[in-house]
């Protein structure tokens, strides 16, 4: 959204979701400026300290002083813990690496916001500090998604989950600015928050010190075999949850070669390794697919498809299964495919939709 757009929906009122972090602090400053009537809202995600946890709800109340709106704060715990922790650990346990942010986008923060802000403060906008652009198209009679500006912060692959209803109420203010600029921006604001380092981590992971950390809370690691494709046992691990497709380091397993996870078998209690070729795949199925820019389909069609938030997308064809199920099959084996992550299908920047990458069968 332009500053020039914004401006034209003055005294409209707006709930920003307020995290505590630069961001979400620049979007409300400027819906703030161009005179929208700002409320903050925080969800209150986490037990313990981190920017999802106290702090952040400290540093979001402050905010909220700094600009002179008000501020509600949410307990979420229980939503975050039934629908990101039980996920995690589950999916973990069998053998994925799932992706949380995508789904806490839905579950936990854009439809509960939009519920939270329609129902308790009658408000029909939210906004965030999320990187991505978000337009409607008057012919698809869609809301459209597209990567933001800055390509190295776009978050559009995490927002693929989100429904159209949720982003009919959906502002993003920070889809045309890079994050050099949010920073000047923050500054030239005199925000607290200008200065506040960078989350370098999933949120659970700067909560629990690491991903490892908070999986052993709540799974018991039991040692077992590291085996090759032939079933050679090259060495031992300390639980599959703690191993992703495609990892090389911290194997320790002494070869000729360097060797990748390819597959986890949590039933056989083994992590299987082999060369970087055996690590590509050319097709994948994907599940609970969400169609955002395009509409439903069950027509083939190609596009370029991301198969992780860091990696670059990819050409293929994606062919619509029965129960918003999809095969996609890459022109070229793509490397570290990984059931729990999600595929996200994209048309130069304009976001198509996506869906979770399902184990093998
Ligand atoms: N606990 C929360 N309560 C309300 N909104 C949140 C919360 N956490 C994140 N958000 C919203 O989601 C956006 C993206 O959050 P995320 O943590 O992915 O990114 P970020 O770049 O670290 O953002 P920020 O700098 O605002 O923390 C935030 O800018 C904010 O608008």
């Amino acid at each position: 959204m332009s500053n020039a757009e914004i401006s034209e929906k003055k005294t409209e009122k707006v709930v920003v979701g307020l995290s505590g972090g630069v961001d979400s602090s620049v979007a409300a400053a400027l819906l703030h400026r161009a005179g929208y009537d700002v409320t903050g809202l925080t969800l209150w995600l986490m037990r313990g300290k981190g920017q999802c946890c106290s702090e952040g709800m400290v540093d979001a109340a402050r905010l909220c002083e700094e600009l002179g709106i008000h501020h509600e704060i949410v307990d979420s715990r229980d939503v975050f813990e039934q629908n990101i922790i039980n996920y995690l650990v589950t999916g973990y346990a069998a053998g994925a690496t799932p992706l949380p942010c995508s789904r806490c986008n839905k579950a936990v923060k854009f439809t509960p916001m939009m519920t939270y802000a329609r129902e308790k403060l009658g408000i029909n906008k939210i906004a965030t500090g999320h990187y991505a652009k978000l337009n409607f198209n008057p012919e698809s009679g869609r809301y459209e998604l597209r990567r933001a500006v800055d390509q190295n912060k776009d978050q559009s692959y995490f927002l693929y989950e989100v429904g159209q209803e949720e982003l009919s109420c959906c502002v993003f203010p920070l889809g045309n600015t890079t994050k050099v600029e949010t920073r000047k921006i923050a500054a030239e604001f005199g925000l607290a928050t200008a200065e506040k380092p960078e989350s370098m981590d999933l949120c659970l992971v700067e909560a629990n010190g690491s991903m490892k950390a908070f999986l052993d809370k709540y799974l018991t690691p039991v040692q077992g075999k590291i085996v090759d494709t032939q079933g050679n046992i090259l060495g031992e691990h300390d639980g599959t949850y703690h191993y992703t497709i495609g990892q090389r380091k911290g194997l320790g397993v002494a070869a000729a070669h360097p060797l990748y996870v390819i597959a986890l078998d949590p039933i056989k209690n083994e992590v299987i390794v082999g060369d970087r070729t055996e690590a590509h795949e050319k097709e994948c199925t994907i599940n609970q697919v969400n169609w955002v820019s395009l509409a439903p389909t069950d027509v083939p069609f190609t596009a370029e498809v991301q198969v992780r938030y860091r990696t670059e997308p990819a050409n293929a064809t994606v062919i619509p299964l029965e129960g918003n199920r999809a095969r996609i099959v890459f022109d070229e084996p793509q490397f570290s495919i990984t059931p729990g992550q999600a595929a996200v299908f994209y048309c130069g920047d304009l976001l198509l939709g996506g869906g979770l990458i399902e184990a093998k069968q």
